[in-house]
Parts: structure tokens; C-alpha cells; sequence
């Protein structure tokens, strides 16, 4: 179901997770909505938690505190594996399948599955449906696991760095495709990635973690508006961080760079410009650097 009334894609309320062998929180205390029908840019450092997110997400781990819902389900039980399609970087594919056995396992496993969109898929990326599946590159492997997350029909799709392994003209047809998929589906898609320019023109939602908590779940027109990148005088920064909240910043000499969230009218002594979603997502991933002590500090901390 998609529209006003449908269930959000994800929800979570206090959610938390910690891996056995580890110790810590990995995530903690996340709170957040996903409405259904869109296409989520799930965003963050290296070991924020993206991974360990759609795995929950996915039913493959549970979650140790809160809640999370996927289309109003819990997460690993029979409706919510009907409904939601889980893509992962490990691909556990069947090596000695042919990508031929491999669809008919699709279907076997899935009642709403759809052949001729993953032969589509498959035949798209120059794969014959009787090569062994251990036998394809990295690339070809993905277009395997992509068709048969996509041939499953899925109302909610979870795909974590689908484009890593992908050449440049795939990665446009697979975010094509993804795209297509959204709009004549109505399909909610949640996708991790690092690479910000490709998810600019596609993702009109974003979900930003940071070190295991959510800090943006907002659509991303709205924090187009709400941004704004300013260069002035370094010597009105604390003017500028008084009204509105200084993201983060960047000083050469007198000059400052700052990417801000604005709370009202901007002062006019700054030069003001409209960041793109790349801007503003580099801003907050940077603002982490800023929060972050210094590699000394760490030491210090740690002795
Ligand atoms: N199986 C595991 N056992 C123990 N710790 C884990 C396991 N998987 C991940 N972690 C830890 O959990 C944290 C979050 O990892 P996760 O893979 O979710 O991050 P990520 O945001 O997906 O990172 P990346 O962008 O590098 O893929 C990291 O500190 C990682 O070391």
C-alpha cells in the first residue's frame, strides 16, 4: 500500500543493537521515519551502523532495545520477508548455480516473483542465464543479486552500497532502474552509498547516521531549502552561530566558508549560496571530524 495512509517504510523508536563480540552500542537510541514510496539515501562514516541498520531492517539481526517496524511489521517474520527485499554486500549467492538455477530459486521461494523482470535485469548486463554464478565477476554477481531482490517484487527494498562493485554505465542503468521502479511501483527503497554525487539526482529522502545515532531523517528538498552556504568575514562567526546552527566550517585567513541550518533571515554580509545535497550531506559527514578529537586527544583519552 502506498499514499498518505500507508504504513512508513521504516520506524524505529529507541532502537538499539550490540554485536556479542564487541561490547558497545553499535546503534543507540535511533528514532526515525522513512515514509513509504520513497527513495532513502542512507548516508554516514565508515562503521556508523548503515550496514548493521538494514540488516535489522532486514530480519537478519534483532534488535536489542526499542523497536523498529519495516511497513508496519516487525522486521524477520514471514510477512515482512514477503514484502521486503534485502540486498547485501557479502551477495550469498549459490556459486555452482547457473544465474538460470539461481531465477528459478527466486521463483521457487517467492510467490509474487517476476521472471521477465529479472531476466530483464540479468540480460541487461550482458549475462547468459547458463553461466555459473561462481564463474561472474564482482559487477555481474551484483546484477544477479539485484535481479533477484527486484524479482521478488518487493514493496520495500533494502540495498546496502548496491553500486560498489558496478562500472560506470551500470551504476547509471542500476539507478535508472531503481528509479523506474519507484515510480511505476510505488517501491520504498532504502540505499547505502558513499558515492554522494549519484544520489543527488535519485534519493528524495535522507537518513545520516552518525556513530550509531540518526541525525537527519528529513526529505531532501526540505533540507535543500533549510541550508544555505556562506563566505564572509571570519569575524562574524559567533554572530552567524548565535541565530542560526553552523553545521560546519571551513577558515582560510580572514575568509569563512560555513554550511548553516537557517533559523530565520540571513545576515547580509555573507555571501549566500544554495548548497546541492552532496554539499550539505559532506557538511554534516565533516561536522563528525569536528566533534571528533584530534588524533593526540584520542591518545590521551585512551592512556
Ligand atoms: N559482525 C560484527 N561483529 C562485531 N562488530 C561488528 C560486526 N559488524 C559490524 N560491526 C561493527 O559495528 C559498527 C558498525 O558497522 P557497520 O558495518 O554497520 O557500519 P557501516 O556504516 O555500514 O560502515 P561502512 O560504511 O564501512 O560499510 C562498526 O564499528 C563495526 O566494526
Amino acid at each position: 500500500m502506498t499514499g498518505p495512509d500507508a504504513p512508513a517504510a521504516l520506524r524505529a523508536t529507541g532502537l538499539g543493537f550490540r554485536y556479542r563480540a564487541r561490547g558497545g552500542w553499535t546503534l543507540r537510541d535511533c528514532e526515525f521515519t522513512v515514509p513509504s514510496g520513497r527513495i532513502t539515501a542512507l548516508v554516514g562514516r565508515n562503521g556508523a551502523g548503515k550496514s548493521t541498520l538494514l540488516h535489522l531492517a532486514g530480519g537478519l539481526l534483532r534488535a536489542d532495545s526499542g523497536e523498529l517496524r519495516v511497513l508496519g511489521v516487525v522486521p524477520g517474520t514471514p510477512e515482512a520477508r514477503a514484502r521486503v527485499a534485502l540486498f547485501t554486500q557479502d551477495k550469498p549467492l549459490y556459486p555452482r548455480f547457473t544465474v538460470a538455477d539461481t531465477l528459478r530459486l527466486g521463483k521457487k521461494l517467492n510467490s509474487s516473483w517476476d521472471q521477465a523482470a529479472a531476466e530483464r535485469i540479468v540480460h541487461e548486463g550482458g549475462i547468459p542465464l547458463p553461466a555459473r554464478v561462481g564463474e561472474l565477476s564482482p559487477g555481474q554477481r551484483t546484477r544477479v543479486a539485484l535481479a533477484l531482490a527486484l524479482g521478488k517484487r518487493p514493496e520495500l527494498l533494502l540495498l546496502d552500497e548496491p553500486m560498489a562493485d558496478l562500472d560506470p554505465v551500470a551504476r547509471g542503468e542500476v539507478m535508472a532502474m531503481l528509479m523506474a521502479e519507484a515510480a511505476e511501483r510505488g517501491t520504498s527503497i532504502v540505499l547505502s552509498s558513499h558515492v554522494l554525487p549519484e544520489l543527488e539526482q535519485t534519493c528524495d529522502w535522507v537518513l545520516l547516521v552518525r556513530d550509531g545515532h540518526i541525525e537527519l531523517s528529513e526529505d531532501a528538498d526540505a533540507l535543500r531549502e533549510s541550508h544555505a552556504v556562506l563566505t564572509g568575514h571570519a569575524d562574524q562567526v559567533d554572530a552567524l552561530a548565535a541565530r542560526h546552527t553552523l553545521v560546519h566550517h571551513r577558515a582560510a585567513g580572514r575568509q569563512m566558508t560555513a554550511l548553516v541550518r537557517q533559523r530565520g533571515p540571513l545576515p547580509g554580509d555573507w555571501h549566500v549560496e544554495r548548497p546541492r545535497l552532496e554539499d550539505i550531506l559532506i557538511g554534516y559527514l565533516q561536522a563528525d571530524d569536528m566533534a571528533r578529537p584530534a588524533a593526540a586527544e584520542w591518545t590521551e583519552v585512551a592512556a
